[in-house]
Order: C-alpha cells, then sequence, then structure tokens
C-alpha cells in the first residue's frame, strides 16, 4: 500500500496502521523465536500482514455497496432490479458512511502520514478522491432534504464501487508483493521444529529447535531438513542444497563436511556437530545480506521517486483543470466534480511506486535461488557496464585443489622424510590450497610433521616457521634470494612446463628441496572465458602464481591477456589502474590476495568456497564454485535493468493516455469513465507491474 518514497517512510505507515487496526495473522507461518528476525529485517512480512487488513476490508466493504448500489438511482440508469423506497436514501447515506470511514480508513490515514512528511503522494490522490465524492454526495444528500425540487446529484454508488475496487486492487497488489519477495520467506520457513539431539549419555531427545546450541550432536535422519548448520561427525549421505546454490543434485557429504541448516539430507542417516543456528546460522546472515541490499537506492529508483512526485502535482493539476472545464461546459458541479474525482484516482502512481521494489525484490530472490548473493544491490546494476572481467586463477578458474606431482631432494644435509616432516610443520597450520595439497601428501605417507612456532605467512611468496631451533621456510622462486647453494634448474624444467607450482625448503638458509605441485582447471572455465569473449567482456587474469603456470593455464582457456607472479598488493594496483582510467572492472576472486582487489573494483565477486576475507570484500558472493554463474550474474543484470524500465513505463507513461482519458477528452465520442472503472484502470497498472516483475527469469546466453 505505501508506496515507496523511501523506506522509512514505510516502515513508519506500517506501524502506524498496525497500531490501528486488526490483523489476520493467520496466514503467516513463520516462527519468528526460529529465526529471530524483527519486521525490518522482512519487508515481505509486513506486506503480508496488510494483506489481511485489506482483504478483510475488502470483503465488509464489498457487502456494504451490494444494497448502496441496489438502492441508489444511478445517474437516470435504470437497472432491472432496481429497488428504491421512501427513506430508502437513508440507508444509502448512513451506509455509504460507514464505508467510507471503514473502507476509506487505510487510505485516509495513509494521506495523514503522507502529508505529516510533507510528501504527498499516491494515498492522499485516493484520499482526496475518496472525500470529494463523499462530501459532495452528503452535500447532495441534504440539499434534496431540504428543497427536494432542487437536483443536485449525488454518487455515493460510485463512492462504494471506487472504495470496494482500490481496496481490491491493493489486496490484489500486496499479493503480488509478497510473492516476489516470497522465496525469502521460504528460506526461513525452511528449518525444522523439532530435531533429535543426543545427550551426553549417548541417548536421543526430542528437543525443539530454539533449544539447540553450538557444539550439540544432533541426528539427522534421510530426508529431513537438516535444522542447522554443521559439520558430520557420523555417516555419509547426499545433501540437497537446491535452496542455497541453485543446483538440484545431490551433493555427496562426508565425516568433517558442512552442512548448512536448511538444506535437504537425502539418502543416508548423519550425525552433526552444530555450528550455527538462528542468527549465527548460514541462511540467516544471506538473509540480513539480502535485505540489506533492499535498503538502498538505486539510480532508477531514485528516478521513479521523482516522477511520483512528480505525478501528484500533475494529478491534482489535472483534476484541477478538468473541474474548470467541465464546470464551464456543463454547468453542473456535479459532473465537474466526478470527473475530477476520475482524474485523481486514475493518477495514482501506484503502480509507479512498485515498479522498481518489485523487480528488485523477485531479482535478488531469483539470485540467491541461484547462487548469487547480492550484498548490493548497485553491484547488481553496475554489473550491466562491465567492461573487463578480471579473474584470480587458484580457486576460481582452477580447482585450487593441488595434488604434489614431484617432490626432489637438493641437499642431502636432511633426509627425504625430514626435509617432508619439516614442510609439514611450516604447512600444518596454512589455509593456502598449496599447504592443503601438501598436507595431504605428507599424510599419506604416514610422517608425522615437527612441531613449529612462530609460524607466518609471507605473502605472495610462501611460509616462514622456527623448526627444531632453526628458521625454516617453504617459499616459491622469489623467496629464493638469499640462499648459500644453488639448485640445478634442469631438475624444474619439466614441472614448469606442465604448468606446475613449484615450492622450496630452505632450513637454516641452505636449500633443501623442491617440491610440485599441480592443480587442475575447473572445467567450465574455457566456456565460461568463451562466452565473457562473446558478450564482448575483456577476462584479464589475475594471480600470484608463476609465470609458466599462468601461461600454461592462459594457453587453455583461451585467455589473451594475463598478469602472473602478483603480490596482494599489485593485484588491487592492476585493478585500480583500470578503474582509474574509467574503465568497468569486476574482479573474481576467492582468496585472501583477492580481499584488496574485490574492494577496488567496480564489482567485487567472491567465489563462495573462497575466503571469509574474500566474501567481506565482495559485492556479489557465488555460492558454488563456478565460474560461469558469473554468467548467470551478467545476465541477471541485464534482464533486471531491462524489466525495471519496462516497469517504469507501465507504471508512469500509462498516465499520458490515462489522465487524458479520465478528464474527459473523448467525450465527443461518448467515451466517458467514471471513478470506478477510473479505479480499475489504475489497479490494472499496478497488476501488470507486478506481473511484469514475477516474469523475471535468468537468461541462457
Ligand atoms: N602456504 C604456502 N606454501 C607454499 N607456497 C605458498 C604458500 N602460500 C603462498 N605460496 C606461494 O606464493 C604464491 C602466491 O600465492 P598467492 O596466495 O598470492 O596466490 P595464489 O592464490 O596461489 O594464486 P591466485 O592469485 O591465482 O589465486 C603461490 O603460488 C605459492 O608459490
Ligand atoms: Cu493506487
Ligand atoms: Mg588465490
Amino acid at each position: 500500500m505505501a508506496n515507496n518514497q523511501n523506506n522509512h517512510n514505510m516502515h513508519d505507515m506500517h506501524h502506524d496502521s498496525m497500531k490501528h487496526t486488526d490483523h489476520d495473522m493467520s496466514h503467516m507461518s513463520m516462527d519468528h523465536s526460529k529465526m529471530d528476525m524483527s519486521n525490518h529485517q522482512m519487508a515481505g512480512m509486513d506486506h503480508s500482514m496488510h494483506m489481511g487488513n485489506f482483504k478483510k476490508k475488502f470483503f465488509v466493504s464489498l457487502i456494504l455497496a451490494i444494497p448502496i448500489i441496489l438502492l441508489s438511482p444511478m445517474m437516470g440508469m435504470t437497472l432491472p432490479i432496481q429497488i428504491s423506497f421512501t427513506g430508502s436514501e437513508w440507508i444509502v447515506m448512513i451506509l455509504s458512511t460507514i464505508l467510507f470511514f471503514y473502507g476509506g480508513q487505510p487510505f485516509l490515514s495513509g494521506a495523514r502520514m503522507e502529508l505529516s512528511q510533507k510528501q504527498p503522494a499516491m494515498m492522499t490522490l485516493i484520499a482526496m478522491g475518496i472525500s470529494v465524492s463523499y462530501f459532495y454526495s452528503l452535500y447532495g444528500f441534504i440539499m434534496s432534504l431540504v428543497n427536494p425540487t432542487t437536483h443536485v446529484m449525488n454518487f455515493f454508488w460510485e463512492l462504494a464501487t471506487l472504495i470496494v475496487v482500490m481496496l481490491l486492487g491493493h489486496w490484489i497488489e500486496m499479493n503480488a508483493v509478497s510473492n516476489a519477495s516470497d522465496s525469502l520467506k521460504k528460506i526461513a520457513a525452511l528449518l525444522p521444529d523439532n530435531v533429535t539431539r543426543i545427550t551426553q549419555s549417548g541417548k536421543e531427545e526430542q528437543v525443539s529447535l530454539s533449544d539447540v546450541h553450538v557444539n550439540d550432536q544432533l541426528i539427522v535422519r534421510s530426508g529431513d531438513k537438516i535444522p542447522a548448520d554443521g559439520t558430520i561427525i557420523k555417516g555419509s549421505t547426499t545433501v540437497n542444497e537446491f535452496m542455497i546454490t541453485g543446483e538440484s543434485q545431490g551433493i555427496v557429504k562426508n565425516i568433517d563436511d558442512k552442512v548448512i541448516g536448511g538444506t535437504i539430507n537425502g539418502n543416508g542417516t548423519i550425525e552433526i556437530k552444530v555450528t550455527g543456528t538462528g542468527k549465527t546460522g548460514y541462511i540467516s546472515k544471506v538473509m540480513d545480506m539480502v535485505q540489506q541490499a533492499q535498503n538502498e537506492k538505486i539510480p532508477l529508483e531514485s528516478l521513479s521517486d521523482k516522477v511520483a512526485k512528480w505525478l501528484f502535482y500533475v494529478a491534482l493539476g489535472s483534476g484541477i483543470i478538468s473541474f474548470i472545464i467541465w464546470l464551464i461546459i456543463s454547468k453542473d458541479v456535479g459532473i465537474a466534480f466526478e470527473r475530477m474525482v476520475t482524474v485523481l484516482v486514475i493518477a495514482c502512481p501506484h503502480a509507479l511506486g512498485l515498479a522498481i521494489p518489485l523487480v528488485i525484490a523477485r531479482s535478488t530472490s531469483l539470485a540467491a535461488q541461484n547462487g548469487l548473493l547480492l550484498k548490493n544491490k548497485k553491484a547488481l546494476e553496475a554489473t550491466n557496464h562491465i567492461e573487463y572481467v578480471f579473474l584470480d586463477k587458484t580457486g576460481t578458474l582452477t580447482q585450487g585443489q593441488f595434488a604434489v606431482t614431484g617432490f626432489n631432494m637438493i641437499s642431502d644435509r636432511l633426509s627425504e622424510n625430514e626435509a617432508l616432516k619439516i614442510i609439514g610443520a611450516l604447512e600444518k597450520n596454512a589455509n593456502h590450497p598449496i599447504a592443503t595439497g601438501i598436507m595431504d601428501y605428507i599424510n599419506q605417507k604416514q610422517l608425522t610433521p615437527y612441531d613449529s612456532s612462530d609460524t607466518q605467512a609471507i605473502s605472495g611468496v610462501g611460509v616462514t616457521a622456527v623448526v627444531n631451533g632453526k628458521t625454516a621456510k617453504i617459499v616459491n622462486e622469489k623467496g629464493l634470494t638469499d640462499v648459500s647453494n644453488q639448485f640445478n634448474p634442469s631438475i624444474k624444467k619439466e614441472y614448469q612446463e606442465q604448468g606446475n607450482t613449484l615450492s622450496f625448503l630452505i632450513y637454516d638458509g641452505l636449500l633443501i628441496a623442491m617440491i610440485a605441485l599441480g592443480d587442475t582447471i575447473k572445467p567450465e572455465s574455457k566456456e565460461f572465458i568463451a562466452k565473457l569473449k562473446e558478450q564482448g567482456i575483456t577476462p584479464v587474469m589475475l594471480t600470484g602464481d608463476n609465470q609458466q603456470a599462468a601461461d600454461t593455464v592462459a594457453k587453455y582457456l583461451g585467455l589473451d591477456h594475463y598478469y602472473s607472479e602478483l603480490l596482494p598488493g599489485d593485484k588491487e594496483k592492476i585493478v585500480k589502474e583500470y578503474v582509474n582510467k574509467g574503465d568497468k572492472v569486476m574482479m573474481v576472486g576467492d582468496g585472501v590476495n583477492d580481499a584488496p582487489s574485490l574492494i577496488s573494483a567496480t564489482v567485487g565477486v567472491a567465489i563462495g568456497a573462497g575466503t571469509d576475507v574474500a566474501i567481506d570484500s565482495a559485492d556479489i558472493v557465488l555460492t558454488n564454485s563456478n565460474p560461469e554463474d558469473v554468467l548467470k550474474l551478467l545476465s541477471l543484470a541485464k534482464h533486471t535493468r531491462r524489466k525495471m524500465i519496462q516497469n517504469l513505463w507501465w507504471g508512469a507513461g500509462y498516465n499520458i493516455v490515462a489522465i487524458p482519458l479520465a478528464a474527459g477528452v473523448l467525450a465527443p465520442i461518448g467515451i466517458l469513465l467514471n471513478p470506478a472503472v477510473g479505479a480499475v484502470f489504475m489497479s490494472l497498472s499496478t497488476v501488470i507491474v507486478a506481473i511484469n516483475a514475477l516474469t523475471l527469469r535468468i537468461g541462457k546466453e
């Protein structure tokens, strides 16, 4: 019901009418305690509260309107079922008065709100429309009582139909609004009420979800919804994470794998250890993000606000002008008033107020279902103008799952196993994908790493720590500046040609060993690069890895541009250079070393499996680790924009035709709308806008 002049406005209004009206809450399936959400976090909820309100008012008003219509003499027309008797005009007047105050109440208090904020808008227009009809009719009624021979027309029946149609229109519309933001609600309603917890003594107990805490152990049977975020401690299964990633295929999960509350457990029974529930849970965080995104304004929205404001004055002006002209032509105040009311009603910029928000609501929830989390609304808009996509290599274009492909001793000071134990000591606490690959290798050999202290990452180079009292380092070639011995370059040649990443162990200033690791390119990456190029977007790879490895990947993927051996600062510098030149740049990355450049880019996109820093720095998060989701993002951005512009036309542009029509320019050829028909037109434009928003899809290109 509120047009979105601004969000505060909306909220205030909701609270305002919440105090005054009773709500039908029965349709609300959401349990607040579960997710700990306030009204402000879920715009959709506010709307549905009003729906209850409009629905009831609509039906009551409809019942009141029937006798009014039947008992009213309709401007000379005689209906077959026309009834009137002595005193029946009193019934009409009394029922109309009730209808005006009861059915008109949402519009009247909405208008009061708008006026108190000095922002007259659609509620004011509607309120003016119904007030003019009511008070003029009342005046006509009194006049004909005083002097039965004067013929002052009243249009109580038109008032009645107008209010009924307006209530219906707003009810339908709220329905559409809440459908658009429905998928968020669906996510919230995902969690089961009761869960099975394992007590300390190993027994099973049923508890309600609100009593579950972090570190509790829960049993999730096959087919059940997973009630909280957690780590699997027993069993294995497949999980359907459709709600979060848009990917409907089950994902295999084993012990130590993470599961997300709200997703659906497939064929296995598992025990999980809870890592997050309620507010700390993943879904709750996602909803916060989405909500935040909906709270800022994009340029098209500010435009629609401005147009809506103008429309108010245009409507008021046209209303007054048509009143004057019709008064001159017809010399009948009643007819002139009727024209004015029709103009006021038809111009209600209702559809306009909803044009953009509805598309945004639909677009954000569509995005969430497809594994694209928009942390920032402007980012989606900016995505439309992207010229360059900068891509991190490791973890973005490649799997980021390293396997050791070779291990060569350079010095014979230490044994192979000793060298590996030192490497293990360095890598066991590191979180780089290389570290994970190396640890797998060491574990396979069943070696126990030494203890280490003072572990420190050398960004873009490697790791250093103190092991057995001496300084140990694992570094790439950049880190080989101060070693006392040399190595024969022929040992690295073959590995390098195959695009391996090479790391060297330095212990106590001596170069000890070389370890080569290979990563695999994601199968989707090649097509992704090709499609970006097709769309005229230039892909550029930015990597901290060595030149050879970068070159191999670039050649394979058909990338014409790449930068290698970059330190985190270098990535940011390159991004900034382009941005400062005025280029629109999207950065896609996952690692710690991508975070600064994600912030600097026009649009920063983090790959979901990435590090928290990357996710925090990004504008958009892809929950799947599939780079092709960038294409979905581009498509969504394009379609969203298209729908917004279409909706602006439906919401505002239709007035170009409707206002003159309502004012009666076609009266000479016999077309004259009455206020209720005007209200139908205004509702129609809103419904069109809503349907248009709901049909937003992500394209295939
Ligand atoms: N824990 C580590 N163990 C061994 N080498 C490391 C480690 N961390 C970083 N390095 C070395 O530093 C290089 C750059 O790392 P950095 O994290 O900056 O980039 P990256 O993530 O590997 O590549 P990309 O930028 O494509 O994601 C790596 O290629 C590797 O040679
Ligand atoms: Cu309206
Ligand atoms: Mg990286």
